[in-house]
């Protein structure tokens, strides 16, 4: 099997940055764009940024499924800047650094406006790669496990082409998703854009949406109210979650690094959903009932990430287990939905 991404080659030298950054008499900082800043990832990627004082970081955020919230503690900084953008029209700052995050990622968002869906990916990529090559700036993708699709490889190396529906309910976002990467290796090869491609696995963690569908933000909440645990047939389908912090460790070794990608970033560590909904009632709320609903279709029905070429290229594995994440969780939402811990 031929091996993805390595094979490439470069027809140009990459376009050169602005002669500031160079400038032995002008100390300037590193100024980082993040594309859905205001999102899940992407406020816990802009908090570790920002922690360097060297980083200026800019946010655009079209706040489909971000919120301003999750950037409060930057608003007025004067080394962080938020912009109302979607991705989908051009956008010209100078930058050096470009996160390219935006996109609506859980199924019941990114199914909700199908076409808008792989605008964001197509144009919303293109647009992001015409500034990289205008500024010279480095561009990180977020792509996602869902290029695999239903895979029939277990678990997933990079070098594994995958097996997905290209007219199918979830196509908009993972075929959305294989064209942006396609994109990003065609400015790579033309236009010598400096670039790097992570594909995501399943990731949790404290600021998801209360109601973003995804199955650990269901099950906490559910479990809090008191709600049954909504397992989507048939319950034997798995999945492997990453905690969010070890995740953004990932893409900011990813980004420094000398490796374009594709690089599997997740938690090798499977569950199927049935064991999710125990963990989640023993931990939180061993009264809460279970109960079996119907799913939608081409739910892929194992996932489970190869980290082989992370470990090797970048040194990074996860380091936080399910149990001690979902408890980071727990908290964050008994404090946004006001339900304190019985003593
Ligand atoms: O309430 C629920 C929600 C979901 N599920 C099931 O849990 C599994 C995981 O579903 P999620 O919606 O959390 O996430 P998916 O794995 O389908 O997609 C995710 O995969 C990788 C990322 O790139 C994306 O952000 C996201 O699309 C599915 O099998 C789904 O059917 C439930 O059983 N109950």
């Amino acid at each position: 099997m031929a091996s993805n991404g390595e094979l490439h080659t470069r027809t140009k030298p990459p376009p050169t940055p602005s002669p500031l950054r160079f400038s032995k008499f002008f100390q300037s900082n590193m100024r980082i764009l993040v594309t859905g800043g205001a999102g899940f990832i992407g406020s816990h990627l802009v908090d570790k940024l920002m922690e360097n004082e060297k980083n200026e970081v800019i946010v655009v955020d079209n706040y489909f499924t971000g919120s301003k919230d999750n950037l409060s503690r930057w608003i007025g900084h004067p080394r962080f800047e938020l912009i109302r953008h979607d991705v989908t029209e051009p956008l010209l700052v100078e930058v050096d650094q470009i996160y390219h995050l935006a996109c609506p990622a859980s199924p019941i968002f990114y199914k909700y406006n199908p076409v808008k869906t792989i605008k964001t990916n197509v144009i919303g990529t293109l647009n992001m790669l015409g500034l990289a090559k205008r500024v010279g700036a480095r561009i990180l993708f977020t792509s996602t496990s869902e290029v695999y699709g239903d895979p029939l490889v277990h678990p997933q190396p990079e070098s594994y082409w995958g097996n997905v529906n290209p007219i199918g309910v979830r196509s908009c976002y993972d075929e959305g998703k294989r064209v942006a990467e396609t994109l990003m290796f065609d400015y790579h090869r033309q236009h010598g854009i400096e670039i790097r491609v992570a594909r995501i696995f399943n990731t949790y963690g404290p600021r998801m949406n209360i109601d973003d569908g995804r199955v650990v933000s269901n099950f906490i909440a559910q479990a809090l109210r008191g709600e049954p645990l909504t397992i989507q047939k048939p319950g034997s389908q798995t999945r492997s979650f990453c905690y969010v912090s070890d995740l953004v460790d990932g893409l900011i070794r990813l980004m420094e690094g000398d490796n374009t990608g594709p690089i599997n970033l997740g938690n090798p560590g499977e569950f199927t959903v049935l064991e999710l909904a125990d963990t989640v009632k023993e931990l939180i709320n061993p009264q809460v009932e279970i109960k079996t609903v119907e799913n939608t279709p081409d739910d892929p029905r194992q996932r489970k990430p190869d980290i082989t070429k992370a470990k090797e290229l970048l040194g990074w594995e996860p380091k936080v287990k399910l149990r001690d994440g979902l408890s980071l969780m727990e908290e964050d939402f008994r404090a946004r939905l006001s339900i304190s811990k019985k003593k």
